[in-house]
C-alpha cells in the first residue's frame, strides 16, 4: 500500500499553473498585490489539475497521538501521561485545538498511533475502527468534538538512544495508518486535511529526523519544545546528536531513517501527507512534527511538496529548517508552539481566501475597471 501510493504521487498540472497566473493577472487589483497568496493559488491549481481549483470545502484535522521511549533521557519538562491525558481533553472538547477546529468549521480525528497509558476517555460511541466509512469527518463537522480511532502499533516507541525506535515492519505500520486515514477523510467529503499532534517529547525525534534529512546539526534542528530549561537544551541536543551518530540514519531510506529516529505519529503523518497527495488534495502543515513528517514523505515521493502548504512558521527552529528544504513559506508567523493542529487551523481562511479570489474577483476587462 506504501508503494502504491508513492507510485500515486504525481508533479504539477503546468497547464492549470499557466491558466492562474494569467487569471491571476487579469484580476481587478495590481498584480501581485495579494502576495504569497498568489502563488499558493497557483499552486493549488497545479495540484487539482484545474484553473480555478476547487474553493476546499470540507476541512479535515486529524491529530495523531504517541509516545516516546527517548522520554527517559529527559529531554521533555511534562510526565509522559500528558499525552493520554490531552487526547481525554480533545474528545471532551476541551483543547486548544478544539476550539480552533469550531471556529474553521474543521472536522476533528485523533488517532491513537501509540499512547502508552491507557486513554482516560473511553467512549464506545465515539469509537471508531479504521476503514469504519459511518462518520468518517466525526460526530458533525464543526462540533468541535472528535471521533476516536484507535489503531496504536506499540504503546510508544523505544529510546533511539539505546536502539531503534520502531523496527521497520512497525514504521511501516504507522504510515499505512496515515494513508489509511486520509484515503477515509479524502471518501467522506474533505477538501483539505491538516496535520495535527499530541506527543509528549515529540519534538526530539522532530529533530532528529530534520536533521537525518536535511544534513544540519544537531543544534540547528532541535529546540526548547514545551519549554526546557538551558542546561535541558544542551542536554537535548546530545541526546539528538548521540541518537544520530548511533544510527547513522540514510536520508535515502526514509523508512529507515523513520524507524531509527522517529516515532509513531511521524510516521502516521508521513502517510497522511502521502496518501493526500496521490489524491490531490492539499494538505496543511502545522509544525515541527508536521515538517519533519513532510521531510520523509518528500524523501519517499518527491513530487508530494506540490500538495503540501505550510500552515505558520513554529518557534521551534527545527520547522524552519524543515519549510526551508522542502522549499515551503509559511503562511503565518504567530511564535506558536503548541501543536495539537492550531497553526494550521488558524491558516485554513488564508488558504480559502486565496483560491476564493481566483472563483470570485472580477477582472478588469469585465468589471470595466481601466488598467494603468
Ligand atoms: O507544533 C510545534 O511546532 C510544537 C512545538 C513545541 C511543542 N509542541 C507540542 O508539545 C509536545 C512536545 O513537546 P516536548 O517538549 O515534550 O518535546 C507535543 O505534544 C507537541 O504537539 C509542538
Ligand atoms: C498541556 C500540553 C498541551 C499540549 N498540546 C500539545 N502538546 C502539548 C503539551 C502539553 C504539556
Amino acid at each position: 500500500m506504501l508503494e502504491d501510493t508513492i507510485a500515486a504521487v504525481g508533479p504539477p498540472d503546468e497547464a492549470a499553473m499557466t491558466a492562474a497566473r494569467q487569471l491571476q493577472a487579469r484580476l481587478t487589483k495590481p498584480a501581485g498585490s495579494l502576495g504569497d497568496l498568489e502563488e499558493l493559488s497557483v499552486r493549488l491549481a497545479g495540484l487539482a489539475g484545474s484553473c480555478p481549483p476547487p474553493v476546499p470545502g470540507s476541512a479535515a484535522v486529524a491529530i495523531f497521538a504517541g509516545d516516546h521511549g527517548v522520554h527517559a533521557q529527559r529531554v521533555s519538562p511534562w510526565p509522559q501521561e500528558v499525552t493520554g491525558q490531552m487526547v481525554g481533553n480533545f474528545l471532551a472538547g476541551g483543547a486548544v485545538v478544539n476550539a480552533f477546529a469550531r471556529q474553521a468549521g474543521a472536522s476533528m480525528t485523533v488517532i491513537d498511533v501509540g499512547v502508552a497509558s491507557p486513554l482516560p476517555v473511553a467512549d464506545p460511541v465515539n469509537a471508531v475502527g479504521v476503514g469504519d466509512p459511518d462518520g468518517a469527518l466525526g460526530r458533525a463537522t464543526g462540533s468541535g468534538i472528535p471521533r476516536l480511532i484507535s489503531a496504536p502499533i506499540r504503546r510508544g516507541t523505544r529510546d533511539m538512544t539505546v536502539t531503534a525506535a520502531l523496527t521497520r515492519e512497525e514504521a511501516r505500520a504507522a504510515v499505512e495508518v496515515g494513508i489509511d486515514i486520509a484515503g477515509e477523510l479524502i471518501a467522506a467529503g474533505a477538501g483539505i486535511l491538516l496535520t495535527g499532534d499530541m506527543g509528549i517529547a515529540n519534538t526530539t525525534p522532530a529533530a532528529a529526523l530534520i536533521a537525518a534529512f536535511t544534513g544540519v546539526d544537531a543544534a540547528e534542528a532541535t529546540g526548547r519544545g514545551t519549554g526546557v530549561d538551558d542546561p535541558t537544551y544542551q542536554h537535548k541536543i546530545e541526546v539528538v546528536r548521540a541518537a544520530l551518530r548511533r544510527h547513522s540514519p540514510d536520508p535515502a531510506d526514509p523508512l529507515g531513517v523513520l524507524a531509527a529516529v522517529g516515532g509513531l505519529e511521524h510516521a502516521a503523518l508521513t502517510g497522511f501527507v502521502l496518501g493526500a497527495a496521490a489524491r490531490r488534495v492539499p494538505v496543511l502543515l502545522d509544525g515541527v512534527i508536521a515538517g519533519s513528517a513532510a521531510l520523509a514523505a518528500a524523501a519517499f515521493a518527491p513530487d508530494c511538496v506540490a500538495a503540501i502548504v505550510a500552515g505558520h512558521r513554529s518557534a521551534e527552529p527545527g520547522a524552519a529548517v524543515a519549510l526551508r528544504q522542502l522549499g515551503l513559506t509559511p503562511l503565518i508567523d504567530l511564535g506558536l508552539r503548541l501543536g495539537e493542529g492550531t497553526g494550521a487551523l488558524l491558516a485554513l481562511p488564508v488558504v480559502t481566501g486565496a483560491v476564493r479570489v481566483l472563483h470570485e474577483v472580477a477582472t478588469f476587462d469585465s468589471a470595466g475597471v481601466a488598467e494603468k
